[in-house]
């Protein structure tokens, strides 16, 4: 247990949170996890079976199936680690349940959580999620960062840090990540979205179509089309170089015994069918501000429209070919 009573909640302990609230456990952070379904099942019946390169461990974890069960006390923080599809049903319920000077922590991709969590919560933290992470299983995640699990910066929301952003920080990095305060953290989001754009492609093209012609030009076209949108709005963001300079040589991505790393996130939300993507959080803020400011998204807008429409049907990774979506521009 951590002095001072912090205890971090993690709502939503799937590949992120799984990896966030097991790695914490195992630095001896007070850590309780919200789940549901078979993975709360799993949780509670015998911990959480957490693999990576440096090794694998079966991490005891005090796991709640809703965060109105948490008995909520002074010295908590929430960190939400849901999909952004799943962020104002979490958040309505928080509200209902956690007092509204709950830190809240958003260790998700995108940038619309920390402005859902802002209309209830005052003090919001965005964190910046580098953190590859499968969880196909239930009880089952494998992060496959190493030497570092990933880098998890954080800043408060819309700027500066604070001392929460330092002890979280530092329990983080006992725990072995990377993490430092950010005093513009949403900069460093910025980027980080523009590059999970490609979510969207992977999960429909699957990850063998990244290998193609078409594929690589789809690739290169969204990021492209969500760069000039996002220079349209008059939005900052980190530079590639920035953004390099901060991953330096921290993790690559190494092997994890006995599981394929598959895609990325929503490629994984496909697999499981989930039954919900997170195409309206990512390339959905795209749409949102071309719209916003009178420019076209046309890649953005397919990828969205396709995604969710996917997740709904049930369609499996490589259900779309990158023609498919590059037609949207060309049409
Ligand atoms: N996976 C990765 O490599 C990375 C992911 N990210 C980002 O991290 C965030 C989380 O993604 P990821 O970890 O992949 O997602 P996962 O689907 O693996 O984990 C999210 C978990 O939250 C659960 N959940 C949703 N709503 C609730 C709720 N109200 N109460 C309790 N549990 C809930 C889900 O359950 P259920 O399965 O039932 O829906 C799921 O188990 C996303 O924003 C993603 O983009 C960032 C970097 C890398
Ligand atoms: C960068 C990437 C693809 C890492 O897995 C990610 O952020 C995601 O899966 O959402």
């Amino acid at each position: 247990m951590t002095g001072g009573g912090r205890r971090y909640v993690v709502v939503g302990a799937g590949a992120v949170g799984g990896t966030i609230a097991g790695l914490l456990a195992r630095a001896g952070r007070d850590v309780v996890a919200v789940a549901r379904g078979p993975h709360l099942e799993a949780l509670q019946a015998g911990g959480l079976d957490l693999r990576t390169p440096l090794g694998s461990w079966t991490v005891p974890l005090p796991a709640v199936g809703s965060v109105a069960e948490v008995g909520w006390r002074p010295g908590d923080v929430a960190v939400l680690a849901v999909k952004g599809q799943d962020t104002e049903a979490l958040l309505d319920d928080l509200v209902a349940h956690a007092d509204p000077s709950l830190p809240v922590v958003c260790a998700q991709n995108g940038v619309a959580n920390e402005r859902r969590a802002l209309r209830r919560f005052a003090d919001v933290h965005g964190m910046c999620v580098m953190l590859p992470a499968v969880h196909l299983e239930p009880g089952v995640v494998a992060a496959f960062g190493d030497p570092a699990p990933g880098i998890l910066d954080l800043g408060r929301v819309p700027s500066g840090t604070d001392a929460l952003d330092e002890e979280v920080a530092a329990d983080l990095a006992a725990a072995g990540f990377s993490s430092h305060p950010h005093p513009a953290i949403l900069r460093a989001k910025h980027r980080k979205l523009v590059m999970n754009l490609a979510n969207a492609v992977v999960a429909l093209c699957g990850t063998d179509a990244l290998a193609t012609d078409a594929g690589g030009e789809l690739l290169g076209a969204v990021a492209a089309e969500g760069e000039a949108v996002l220079a349209a709005a008059g939005v900052d963001v980190a530079s590639t170089e920035e953004d390099a300079v901060r991953r330096g040589d921290v993790f690559r991505i190494g092997e994890v015994e006995g599981v394929d790393r598959g895609g990325g996130s929503t490629w994984q939300s496909l697999t499981r069918g989930q039954g919900t993507a997170e195409g309206d959080t990512l390339n959905g803020e795209i749409a949102l501000l071309a719209r916003l400011h009178g420019v076209e998204a046309p890649l953005n807008v397919r990828l969205q429209q396709l995604v969710g429409r996917a997740a709904r049907e049930g369609w499996r990774p490589g259900a779309v070919t990158p023609a498919e979506v590059l037609a949207a521009r060309d049409a």
